[in-house]
């Protein structure tokens, strides 16, 4: 049996909403406490099946790790206790191969088991195992798991072929003690690199060019434990965004931050969309059926971001008129399409872009989570459509989404946790 969510749909939404810690900046800032010795306090981490999974790995090599209250962990740094972090955790969670980085930048060896693929794409990991190697590291693959010798790194120069977010995480952690110059050229320039960046810099490490395709690293010899808040969560907020557009309702997002929202808000507004800013609350206005059609490209950051492109789709599916959608991140994060069109959609998909011929009513029906967007999207099209909806399969919601269906019932949804068969 596993956990499912039966939504009863066109319940009005009204009320503020908080946007949690982000786990694409959580994730490595929990793992980058494995780069120096010390006692950390991380605030703001997000209440997630990941966070979970990333505290047990670091417990596996040897970190004390602590829940002080809902949000704030303690991880304490008394070295490694092992040298090899195993399938049996990096299968469970793709972002635990970041652990790569900083065991390079502390052991003269590491192995670490290779992630696999998931739902939405093939997802190698080519472009960190070059970065290492051009730092110096001795790189075999055995066995399903990646052998790193790492007794004589030096700072280097590195192009990536492509600006991935997780590649540049794990050089970055992996080249702040390397000696001399390291620079990273095409860097991913997600805000959530910029906060794991600032996090290393508080530690004692020289990072520049955070946030521009440019990473300078000057290698340190030692650096210490800090206290950090981890950035709110730009894909959460997206989410109550298109939420609320969604359902006419009328949500304050408390906690978004609208600088981070880049290309996705502007997307909206050229839809018709306003947001005003009341402190700290994101007021959004505008209705579906009121909206323009779009067409819209996912990009590596600042172009529109992949993780919002099922929710955003969706959107795509309520206003009237023909929209479309090019994946262009992952090759197969479409998995969405056929359980919206279930719902009565009208979407095709020909050669990495989906058509939508939008404006038609959805209804509910039973459908399946293929990975964590994709289920938040099927959340909100449940809220949107008239009847019940079943989403199966929510343990993948629960991976990157701190509480979604509680928040939501606070603000006039009816969503219910129930079991199902899988
Ligand atoms: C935990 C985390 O932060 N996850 C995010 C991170 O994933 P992740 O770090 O895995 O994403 P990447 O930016 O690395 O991947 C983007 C694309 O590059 C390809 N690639 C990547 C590395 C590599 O060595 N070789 C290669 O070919 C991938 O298969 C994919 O097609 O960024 C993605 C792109 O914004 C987001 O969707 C994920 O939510
Ligand atoms: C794809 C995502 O995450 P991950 O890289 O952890 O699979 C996501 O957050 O949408």
């Amino acid at each position: 049996m596993v956990d499912g969510f039966r939504i009863k749909g066109k319940t009005p939404l009204n009320g503020v909403i908080t946007v949690s810690g982000a786990k694409n900046a959580a994730l490595p800032i929990i793992i980058a406490t494995l780069v120096a010795k010390g006692e950390y306090i991380l605030r703001n981490v997000p209440n997630l099946r990941d966070i979970r999974v990333t505290m047990r790995l670091l417990e596996d090599l040897g970190m004390e790790t602590e829940k002080l209250d809902e949000n704030t962990y303690k991880i304490v740094n008394n070295g490694f206790k092992r040298t090899e972090a195993s399938y049996e955790i990096v299968k469970q969670m793709r972002a635990s191969f970041l652990v790569m980085g900083p065991m390079i930048a502390n052991l003269d060896e590491a192995v670490v088991s290779l992630p696999g693929g998931c739902a939405i794409g093939s997802r190698p990991v080519d472009l960190h195992l070059k970065g290492f190697e051009l730092l110096g590291a001795d790189i075999t693959r055995v066995h399903g798991y990646v052998h790193a010798k790492a007794d004589k790194l030096r700072g280097a120069e590195i192009p990536l072929g492509f600006p991935s977010v997780g590649a540049t995480q794990n050089i970055m952690m992996a080249a702040v003690k390397t000696p001399g110059k390291t620079v990273i050229s095409n860097a991913a320039r997600e805000p959530e690199i910029v906060d794991l960046g600032n996090f290393l810099n508080k530690m004692g490490a020289k990072i520049t060019g955070l946030g521009t395709p440019n990473i300078e690293i000057e290698g340190v010899e030692e650096l210490h434990a800090v206290e950090y808040s981890i950035m709110p969560d730009r894909i959460e907020a997206g989410t109550y965004i298109i939420a609320t557009l969604i359902t006419e309702g009328n949500l304050r997002i408390q906690n978004a931050k609208l600088e981070d929202l880049g290309v996705f808000k502007s997307e909206l507004e050229a839809m018709g969309v306003k947001f005003e800013k009341n402190g700290e609350l994101l007021s959004v206005i505008g209705k579906a059926r009121d909206l323009k059609p779009s067409k819209i490209k996912t990009l590596p950051h600042p172009g529109f971001p992949t993780d919002m492109q099922p929710q955003m789709m969706l959107l795509q599916a309520l206003v009237n008129g023909g929209s479309s959608m090019e994946e262009t991140v992952f090759e197969n994060r479409f998995m969405h399409v056929p359980e919206f069109n279930r719902m009565g959609a009208d979407i095709t998909i020909r050669h990495g872009v989906a058509f939508i011929n939008g404006g038609l009513p959805l209804t509910g029906a039973e459908v399946m989570s293929s990975d964590l967007r994709a289920g938040a999207a099927l959340v909100l099209a449940g809220l949107a459509a008239d009847g019940v909806t079943v989403v199966n399969r929510v343990y993948h919601i629960d991976r990157g989404y701190d509480k979604l269906e509680l928040k939501l019932n606070t603000v006039g949804a009816q969503i219910e946790r129930i079991k199902l068969d899988i």
